[in-house]
């Protein structure tokens, strides 16, 4: 039976700061695991699919996978004993059908056998999770240390599974699992400044709102070192294809039959299920950041009326749209608001991490609570507000404008880090999804927006839709420049369109500043 983490969060008047470790949180090493993860599952019943793992490169290779998979027995999850069991399954099995599904040389499949279906369904079930492949899995689920003696850090960490079985691969994982490492620190400092703002202690939320700035720093260095090996091109045409899901994806566009699980509709066509594939946007660390920050999101494109008046410490500001919240979309010719990405690939989150940061959006207030201490910000309507010396009791003061600094800096920080990841999916997709496709792959070819006659020294100047294209060439040794501008939509996983939702994002982020 799948744990219940549903721990009360309010007892009568006293106000009770959530415990991390009912969530399955460590107060060192935030959503990981404070142990390394199960290398091999250690009832022999299932070596099987131990087994099919450890030849998971050469059965690719071989072109193998599918025959070996569907000789395998439907193997119980019955025997699965520890929630660490069951996440080594979910990662095991993650792979296998992944693999399974996208191929290397052969054609897509829209059918995932029940030898794997079956399994993988229940054992999501006990994790509370969508049976896709997901970054709890690829990052959370999916390292070791290289020498147990020494501490968590990226230089001591390997990975234990990869698709391409390449350096590149490992360190695009091991990076994101190095970030996620530094979720110790930031949960604890958010659970304290959360608590500090119920306590009216600004000394101590100053202080952590400085210790989550520096943290989310390092969370922006710890990024940066993706550049130093990890190839882009490896990463888009070698290993991004098996993190796609089936939803909004083109090779797959009714989704995949999970066999031995749904059966048939009335129709007796069988049923496909859709779900969204891996991303680090399921990271929930970055999630719970922007929550503690009151950093809303958006679906693209889509803007909240900025003369909005929000009560001052009211419950509407905790990162995501709330129900009464709903009013405050504005968009060209939209009545309903789409649910925001981030929200919806909840579904991809371990159930205990979800809950948590549901949990915390309803606490967290941090943002309200400085605006209503310091009776600062241009953006909240003080009209009907009461500028009396009780209700200004900070204002103009050093321990104000201290906390205003303190919050911003966040802010800055979260800004800063989503224009390193900006960066980095301008080299790691943008760039390559221009190239044209990679023939030992059956990903799906993506035109180059520009005119293909144009060679030479090109040069991407712009990270939006509009993508502008500088060509340098020679002609009868004269130096030619010309400037092509063409639109493009390329997608994230979960079929976003990239460029705007990655910068409406950065955007909602510095909207929340304090004045
Ligand atoms: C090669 C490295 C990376 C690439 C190519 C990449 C690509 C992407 C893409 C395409 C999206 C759009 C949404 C989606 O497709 O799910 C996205 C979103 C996101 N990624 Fe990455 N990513 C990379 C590394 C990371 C790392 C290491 C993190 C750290 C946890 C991260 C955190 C996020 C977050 C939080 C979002 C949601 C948007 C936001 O909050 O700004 N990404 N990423």
């Amino acid at each position: 039976m799948a744990p219940n983490h549903s721990a009360p969060l309010f007892s009568e008047n006293t106000f009770n700061v959530p415990r991390l470790e009912d969530y399955d949180i460590s107060p060192s090493t935030g959503f990981l695991p404070s142990i390394p993860p199960l290398e091999c599952l250690p009832d022999s019943y299932y070596e099987p699919w131990e087994t099919l793992i450890s030849m998971f490169h050469n059965l690719m290779l071989a072109g193998r996978l599918r025959e070996y998979v569907k000789r395998l027995p439907i193997l119980k999850t019955d025997r699965l004993k520890t929630p660490e069991e069951y996440r080594r399954a979910f990662l095991v099995l993650s792979f296998i059908a992944h693999g399974y599904v996208w191929g290397k040389y052969e054609t897509v499949s829209d059918r995932l056998p029940a030898n794997i279906a079956i399994p993988w369904v229940e054992v999501s079930k006990y994790l509370d999770v969508a049976p896709i492949i997901n970054h709890a899995a690829v990052v959370t689920w999916n390292w070791s240390l290289l020498f147990s003696d020494e501490p968590f850090k990226l230089n001591n960490l390997a990975t234990l599974i990869t698709f391409s079985n390449t350096l590149d691969e490992s360190w695009f994982y091991l990076v994101t699992t190095a970030i996620e490492g530094f979720g110790g620190r930031a949960l604890t400092s958010i659970m304290a400044a959360i608590q500090a703002t119920y306590d009216g202690n600004n000394e101590i939320l100053i202080n952590e709102l400085r210790n989550i700035s520096s943290t989310i720093f390092d969370i922006n260095k710890t990024l940066q070192k993706m550049f130093k090996k990890c190839d882009p091109y490896v990463f888009y045409w070698k290993v991004r294809p098996y993190l796609s899901g089936w939803e909004n994806e083109d090779r797959l566009p009714k989704g995949l039959i999970y066999e031995g699980v749904d059966g048939n509709d009335e129709n007796g066509n069988p049923i496909y299920r859709r779900y969204i594939g891996g991303s680090a946007g399921q990271s929930a660390l970055i999630q719970a950041l922007d929550i503690a920050l009151s950093v809303k999101h958006y679906p693209t494109g889509i803007k909240p009326h900025t003369n909005s008046s929000c009560p001052r410490y009211t419950s509407c500001s905790n990162g995501y749209p709330q129900p009464h919240d709903i009013h405050q979309y504005v968009s060209n010719g939209h009545t309903e608001p789409q649910q925001p990405y981030l929200h919806r690939i909840r579904q991809n989150i371990p159930g205990p991490h979800r809950r948590f940061l549901e949990d915390l959006a309803k606490i967290a207030d941090i943002r309200n609570y400085i605006i209503s201490t310091t009776n600062y910000d241009s953006s909240v309507n003080t009209s009907s507000s009461d500028e009396s010396e009780d209700t200004c009791l900070l204002r103009e003061t050093d321990e104000a404008d201290d906390l205003i600094k303190a919050y911003n800096e966040c802010l800055n920080q979260m800004k800063d880090f989503r224009k390193t990841h900006l960066n980095i999916v301008n080299f790691y997709i943008i760039k390559q999804a221009r190239r044209g496709g990679d023939p030992h792959f059956n990903a799906k070819e993506v035109t180059p927006p520009v005119d293909k006659d144009l060679v030479g020294n090109n040069e991407i100047t712009a990270v939006s839709n509009e993508i502008i294209m500088t060509t340098t060439k020679s002609v009868n040794n004269e130096i030619i420049t010309t400037t092509t501008k063409s639109i493009e939509i390329i997608k994230g996983t979960g079929g976003t369109n990239l460029i705007p939702f990655l910068e409406q994002m950065k955007d909602e982020t510095l909207a929340q500043k304090i004045q």
